[in-house]
């Protein structure tokens, strides 16, 4: 599954090609497959520990867990080796294991067996003192070769195959074997460490990372979509989680191997997901092995096109423009006058009933030029979006009267003292309900005291605003910074955190600042970390992947700030109760809104998180679901799959054909 336009086109209904404005190529009405990036069981990552205790009952079943996923790894390689143009078949093949001693080298040597059972010429590079007993006589068997890298290594049938120079194995630095062996290889299996990895790599398995991972890493190289044929060799199969990168936290906390392919057995976890880890995954190809996971909290998830279609409102027979929400907006300024026409056009052509306008003269002429429907002056709105393209307060004038505005909007949304439970409300708490400590009390009761805010509408927060956000606001507050303005947000708050900080850990410095805030936090990247309330004390995570590299353009956050305000608003104008506990999905669901209008206006099927292929036993559909994007884009539009530069007026037009790309999806599901 190369691209996101499978996703959003799926079910019964076939897209209507008669739609124009660019849609008229057939690009958008891409191969009709891959139902299955519907299955939320695709789109949620599960901690290690999580993993394990789902695990745990098949095991104690004595379903065979490691012959399955390392038979699953097989034929990924065989996959991979095949959409090579001019690659070696299995038989011919020079196969690289690097296997640590846990149960991540075991899955690699019985998956390194299978394939010289087929008669690919396998050295596994064992990067422990000990490898797993069965998959290594497996390999043996096999025909395999092992050769060990640490001196104290007891492995039995270890040799060194015949170093060039013809002597023997205590010969020259293992580790530069190695690199021989790396440099002739078609195929490396990177099964050093899994879910097991304690911190950052050491030792043996990060020196190799640190020389293989060194050739592979290079900042320069352009962003193309994921599965297309290796521009270099060899490709690596990561082997359940490239090794070295933070499994539950999506860190790179030393040197890793990063992967053309990663194959995941049972369940994703968070670092498939999470940047920068996930940018290390290549293409994930998920086993699903049958956990049962119904029982066990999602740790993160990656919003899909049926997620966010389901805060999608379409217009009703008896609608008015305000049943549909109106969106306000106090962006845009003498400075920066065109993120006023961005944001305002973005909101009106994201399905909005109106949109109501408030800035300086010179704005408030160049907004109604190019949208003549759009209303000034204050009034009511179901969501707002304020302070993108305004000068923070480092840089406006003292007496900006924009930010003035914006201070006084979002004052009813801080949540202080004045806002805390009246003292009747504690009376409503049974005996038997008191908890134990004051937080847990506070806990309990959080959402009483935000009660008297849960009515005011949501309100987007972007840029210059966000030094004007309250110390504590209710969830329906989205701050969409990127790092750097999340960097500063956390310093005025006594966080000693750079924008490098930021790029390091999206999802700590996220949570952080969600737990110091209470607002719901969008953090904007080529995958976009949103961080929300799911209940008192209780985060939810969620991340959007969609966007091409080419949406990094300016303007393209007026955009995303505006579009969002129409989906709030949309969501708002219905909503009898809170969008409390939805706000991280909503937010999730106008990233991906944001991020399929860039992939519809570049024409790219390049996205930093593609949809994950679920692993098929049968081999030619495996193949197909793991063909390059080039390949099944290859008709559909003259610039797949890299796609063309845009400009946020571009992804603004696209907006539309958005929106009907979800109207036209199975109506029957709308109700
Ligand atoms: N998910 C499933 O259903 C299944 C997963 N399987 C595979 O099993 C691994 C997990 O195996 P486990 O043995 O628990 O752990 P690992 O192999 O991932 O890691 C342990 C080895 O890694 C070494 N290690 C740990 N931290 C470091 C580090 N910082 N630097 C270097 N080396 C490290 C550790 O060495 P020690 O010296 O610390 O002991 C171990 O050698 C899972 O990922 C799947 O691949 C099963 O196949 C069953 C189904
Ligand atoms: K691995």
């Amino acid at each position: 599954m190369g691209s996101v336009f499978n996703d959003a086109h799926h079910g019964d209904d076939d897209f209507d090609e008669g739609l124009d404005d660019g849609l008229d190529n057939d690009f958008a009405d891409g191969p009709d497959e891959a139902p299955e990036t519907d299955d939320p069981f695709v789109s949620a990552a599960w901690r290690a520990e999580q993993v394990r205790a789902m695990e745990r009952p098949l095991l104690e079943r004595g379903v065979p867990l490691m012959r399955m996923a390392a038979t699953a790894a097989a034929h990924v390689a065989q996959a991979m080796l095949e959409r090579q143009p001019d690659g070696p078949d299995v038989a011919d093949a020079h196969v690289l294991l690097l296997a640590g001693a846990g149960d991540n080298g075991g899955d690699g040597l019985f998956a390194a067996a299978e394939l010289a059972d087929q008669g690919a010429n396998v050295v596994c590079a064992a990067t422990g003192r000990t490898l797993h007993a069965e998959g290594l006589r497996a390999l043996l068997d096999a025909g395999g070769r092992v050769l060990a890298l640490d001196p104290e290594a007891d492995i039995p049938g270890a040799a060194v195959p015949d170093a060039q120079d013809g002597t023997d194995e205590t010969d020259g630095d293992p580790l530069e074997r190695v690199m021989d062996l790396y440099e002739n290889a078609d195929l490396v299996i990177d099964a050093m460490t899994g879910i097991g990895l304690k911190g950052a790599l050491r030792g043996i398995p990060a020196q190799l990372a640190e020389r293989i991972g060194a050739d592979r890493i290079d900042p320069r190289s352009p962003a193309l979509p994921v599965s297309e044929p290796a521009a270099q060799y060899p490709m690596v199969l990561a082997v359940d989680v490239p090794s070295g990168v933070g499994v539950d936290d999506g860190t790179l906390p030393g040197t890793y191997i990063p992967a053309d392919v990663t194959v995941s057995f049972g369940a994703l976890k968070p670092c498939a997901l999470l940047p920068p880890a996930a940018y290390a995954c290549g293409q994930v190809v998920l086993v699903d092995f049958g956990f049962d996971t119904s029982r066990v909290p999602v740790a993160v998830e990656l919003v899909s096109a049926a997620e966010t279609r389901r805060h999608i409102r379409l217009p009703r027979l008896a609608d008015n423009k305000y049943a549909r929400g109106v969106v306000g907006l106090i962006t845009g300024s003498d400075a920066y006058p065109g993120a006023a026409v961005l944001s305002a056009s973005a909101a009106a052509r994201a399905n909005a009933g109106m949109v109501r306008y408030l800035g300086p003269e010179r704005a408030e002429r160049m907004v109604l030029d190019r949208l003549p429907e759009a209303v000034f002056g204050e009034g009511r709105c179901q969501a707002w979006v304020v302070g993108s393209g305004i000068p923070d307060g480092d840089h406006a004038d003292v007496d900006s009267p924009q930010r003035e505005a914006i201070r006084r909007l979002l004052e009813p949304y801080a949540v202080g003292e004045a806002n805390w439970p009246e003292p009747e409300s504690l009376l409503n708490i049974g005996l038997d309900d008191l908890p134990e400590s004051f937080e847990d009390l506070m806990a309990m009761l959080a959402p009483t005291y935000e009660g008297g805010q849960e009515s005011l509408p949501p309100v987007v927060v972007d840029a210059g605003a966000l030094d004007l956000l309250p110390e504590r606001v209710p969830p329906q507050v989205v701050i969409t910074p990127h790092a750097g303005e999340l960097a500063r947000l956390l310093r005025s708050r006594g966080q000693a955190v750079d924008a490098d900080d930021v790029e390091r850990d999206p999802l700590g410095c996220a949570l952080e600042a969600w737990r110091l805030t209470g607002a719901t936090v969008l953090l904007k990247g080529a995958i976009t970390v949103v961080v929300g309330s799911d209940g008192p004390d209780k985060p939810r995570v969620v991340v959007n992947g969609n966007a091409p590299a080419w949406l990094s353009t300016a303007g393209s956050g007026d955009v995303l700030a505006g579009s969002l305000g129409a989906l709030l608003a949309q969501a708002a104008a219905d909503e009898d109760r809170s969008l409390t506990l939805k706000m991280a999905d909503l937010a999730a669901a106008g990233a991906f809104i944001h991020g399929l209008a860039g992939q519809l206006a570049s024409g790219s099927g390049q996205a930093a998180r593609p949809p994950v292929v679920v692993y098929d036993e049968d081999r030619d559909r495996l193949a197909e679901a793991m063909a390059p994007t080039s390949e099944k884009l290859r008709d559909a539009t003259p610039f797949a799959p890299i796609g063309k530069p845009i400009l946020a007026g571009d992804v603004i037009a696209q907006l539309p054909n958005v929106y009907a790309l979800f109207a036209s999806m199975n109506l029957s599901e709308w109700n």
